[in-house]
């Protein structure tokens, strides 16, 4: 089994928790792909749901596959969220943003009832940090934020996409950002919450409802 078959499987798995009448959340990343791939699948075979994407990429995907979208503005609260993640520990600490996504992506779980998050085995970590923090930040701010993340003992470096920084879907600079093992993720997150420029990072505490980790040719449920 390889782990674009774990992440297949627990797509497959996760899919199974929607009903009628749901808001259901669309994450980014290979991951979610499988998952919204699914979804597809179950709306033409009569499905009623709405959907929220977490990033053009996503709304691209499901507008392509014909699953219905509804403006997250128009809603107070989603049903249930099916997002991916680039590390995730036992007791439910993340680190995303692989994909650039995190801001839209942590937007969406804080309106989330329950967040499922699906993963090959490779994510699963004793402690996050292996995988570098990304941190979204206005343009303006990116020098002025990687020198707070210095202070913080962090090594940051804007994301490049060939010669010019990447860009996310609100137009900002994504700071890869390597702490090392990270014994107190809560602190880390509410410091670089204060930074000015910062709107967001892949840190995810409290948000998640389970992980469904695809392993071999079966699921290992960590909730
Ligand atoms: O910004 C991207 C998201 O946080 C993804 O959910 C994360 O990077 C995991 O992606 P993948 O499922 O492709 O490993």
């Amino acid at each position: 089994m390889n782990l674009e078959q774990e992440k297949e499987i627990a797509a497959k798995e996760a899919v199974k928790l929607l009903r009628d009448n749901m808001i259901v959340g669309l994450g980014t990343g290979s991951s979610s792909f499988y998952a919204i791939r699914e979804i597809a699948k179950l709306v033409s075979n009569g499905l009623k749901i709405k959907a929220v994407p977490t990033s053009n990429k996503t709304k691209e995907l499901a507008e392509a596959l014909n699953i219905p979208l509804i403006d997250i503005n128009l809603i107070n609260s989603i049903d249930i969220t099916i997002d991916g993640a680039d590390e995730f520990t036992s007791d439910l600490i993340l680190i995303k943003g692989g994909g650039g996504a995190l801001l839209r992506e942590k937007i969406v779980a804080s309106l989330t009832k329950q967040e499922i998050i699906i993963a090959d085995s490779s994510k699963e970590v004793k402690q996050i940090g292996k995988f570098k923090v990304p941190i979204e930040v206005i343009p303006f701010a990116s020098n002025y934020a990687l020198n707070q993340i210095k202070i913080l003992n962090g090594i940051g470096k804007i994301r490049m996409t060939g010669d010019t920084p990447f860009k996310t879907d609100q137009a900002n600079n994504i700071i890869d950002a390597d702490f090392g093992l990270i014994s107190d993720p809560a602190s880390l997150s509410k410091k670089l919450n204060e930074i000015n420029g910062i709107v967001g990072h892949g840190i995810f505490i409290g948000l998640t409802s389970k992980v469904i980790m695809g392993k071999g040719d079966s699921t290992v449920i960590f909730d």
